[in-house]
């Protein structure tokens, strides 16, 4: 299972900075979406100049314009683009269609979408790589929030997935167990007091 590091800061300097960091132990680095809006796209370029060898992923959140989203987002040094489950399938076409002119690829984040596994299959149908299984900052913060769900609906699907919701050391191990192609960690990493100490950590609980 790869390690993703979802970078959720405001600043290019500080994503570099994280990055640098964080490199050793995850897989992907993740681009979040305040970031992306806060720098631009002159930001994805930044950190895949910095780390050539990760696969960097940008996480726009796409739900219209797929096509041109993801085409100026790959043409920034992007290797993965999110669009959302609940986007019109000829937005995740498009966005698909973009990511094979530029050879790169498309995750749809199921967030919102009440019937993850169901949409996770048309999605994959359409040409995702992967999908994520992702709860929000806004939902991990509501009463009773707990991955559970999540990690349900990616053994439901039967197709690759990704799980995105507050995923830490403590429970990276079920994240895997559940099947899982891909662990998203973003606070558990960036919040922390020694941000390499965490990425590190969460590497050795990966079986
Ligand atoms: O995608 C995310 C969220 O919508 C804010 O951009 C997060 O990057 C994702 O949830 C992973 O972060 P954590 O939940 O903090 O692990």
């Amino acid at each position: 299972m790869r390690l993703q590091f979802a970078m959720d800061t405001l600043t290019t300097e500080s994503a570099l900075d994280l990055a640098a960091k964080a490199a050793p132990y995850v897989d992907i680095l993740e681009l979040g979406t305040p970031l992306i809006k806060s720098e631009g796209l002159a930001a994805i370029t930044a950190v895949k100049a910095a780390h050539p060898d990760k696969t960097v992923f940008a996480d726009l959140k796409t739900m219209d314009a797929g096509e041109l989203e993801a085409d100026i987002t790959f043409a920034a040094g992007a290797d993965l683009v999110t669009v959302l489950g609940v986007a019109g399938d000829s937005t995740i076409a498009g966005a698909v269609a973009a990511a094979t002119k530029h050879g790169k690829g498309v995750v749809v984040d199921l967030i919102g979408v009440s019937d993850k596994a169901a949409r996770a299959r048309e999605v994959v149908a359409l040409g995702a790589v992967f999908v994520e299984m992702h709860a929000g900052l806004d939902e991990q913060a509501e009463d009773g929030y707990s991955l559970d769900a999540l990690l349900a609906a990616g053994e439901a699907a039967e197709v690759p997935f990704s799980v995105a919701g507050g995923v830490s050391a403590d429970s990276v191990e079920a994240v895997q167990q559940a099947g899982a192609d891909v662990a998203v960690a973003g606070s558990a990493i960036y919040s922390a007091s020694d941000v390499a100490a965490a990425a590190a950590a969460i590497r050795s609980a990966i079986r």
